[in-house]
């Protein structure tokens, strides 16, 4: 039998205007030639300017959704995204326990760009108790950071500090992203299980057409680990793609802009990856 194709999947929310969540998640995944599934357990009436709506899918859906890809495909990582409330993150929890889907990228998403709540203050900890320990990284922005860590973050050691907190959350390894950062410079800190830590940093675009680049760092990940990446180096390559992304931007909307999932990544955005700054 001919090798099959990576296939990787999503659980997350859709965006209507195509920049965020499952949009983003799926593009990202045709860009690095592996195969995307997608489970939704949220649709949005969401543009560049906001989110205008939401409305949930049932909890019997979310399962029957997850049963049926797991049935058929053969998915070797995953990632999750907007889980919007509790009872979803528990259902979310229970079938990826039932199933063996791989390598499993938590973007414990809580806010969108615009400022919309899209995971319930009762959903956190069951975020937290539920899915950090099931998951093989997680990748919170820095709001997300201090949200899962209970600590303020005004400085790298900060930075540093709050992503131990979270491993001893349970989660196996972090990647903290710096996007909300206010420096010339963008700082993303990983740390690993096994105790090794690495700073990635990057000249920061001067641009609002960011929507979804958590989405899709968290993606290209995805997509790396399927390829058969180590962590590290799958962290690492999808950093440069993001920063591919958001370099060569598109002018679509009148907000916080989508990014260019079609772009090419070349030598001038791999990060600089550093030990301790
Ligand atoms: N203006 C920017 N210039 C360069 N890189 C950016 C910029 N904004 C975000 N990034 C990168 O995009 C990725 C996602 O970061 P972030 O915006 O913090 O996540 P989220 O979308 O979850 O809020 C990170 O690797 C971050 O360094
Ligand atoms: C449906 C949906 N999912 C996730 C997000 C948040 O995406 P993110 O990559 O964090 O980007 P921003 O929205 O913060 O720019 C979303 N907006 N919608």
């Amino acid at each position: 039998m001919a090798n099959e194709t990576p296939q990787v999947m999503t659980i997350a929310g859709t965006d209507s205007s195509g920049g965020a969540g499952v949009s983003a998640d799926l593009k990202t995944f045709f860009a690095h030639h592996v195969y995307g599934a997608n489970v939704i357990v949220s649709v949005t009436a969401q543009n560049t300017i906001g989110v205008q709506d939401v409305q949930m899918v049932t909890p019997d859906m979310v399962t029957q959704q997850l049963t049926s890809v797991g049935n058929d495909l053969k998915i070797s990582a995953f990632k999750t995204g907007m889980l919007g409330d509790a009872v979803t993150v528990h259902t979310v929890a229970a079938a990826i326990l039932k199933q063996d889907f791989g390598d499993y990228i938590l973007d414990p998403v809580m806010i969108a760009k615009g400022g919309a709540r899209l995971l319930t203050e009762q959903a956190i900890d069951a975020v937290i108790s539920d899915l950090l320990p099931l998951a093989t990284l997680v990748t919170p922005n820095l709001p997300e950071a201090e949200v899962l860590a209970h600590s303020q973050i005004k400085t790298h050691e900060d930075v540093a500090d709050v992503a131990k907190r979270i491993q001893l959350l349970g989660a196996k390894n972090v990647l903290l992203k710096g996007g909300h950062g206010n420096e010339k410079k963008v700082y993303d800190y990983v740390l690993l299980e096994n105790g090794e830590h690495f700073w990635m940093t990057s000249q920061r675009v001067d641009t609002v057409r960011t929507h979804g680049t958590g989405d899709t760092i968290s993606a290209a990940i995805t997509a790396q680990l399927a390829l058969g990446e180590t962590l590290k180096n799958a962290i690492i390559t999808a950093k440069a793609y993001v920063d591919a992304t958001i370099r060569n931007g598109i002018y679509v909307g009148h907000g916080h802009g989508p990014l260019n999932h079609s772009a090419s990544v070349i030598d001038s955005n791999q990060p600089e990856v550093l030990d301790d700054l």
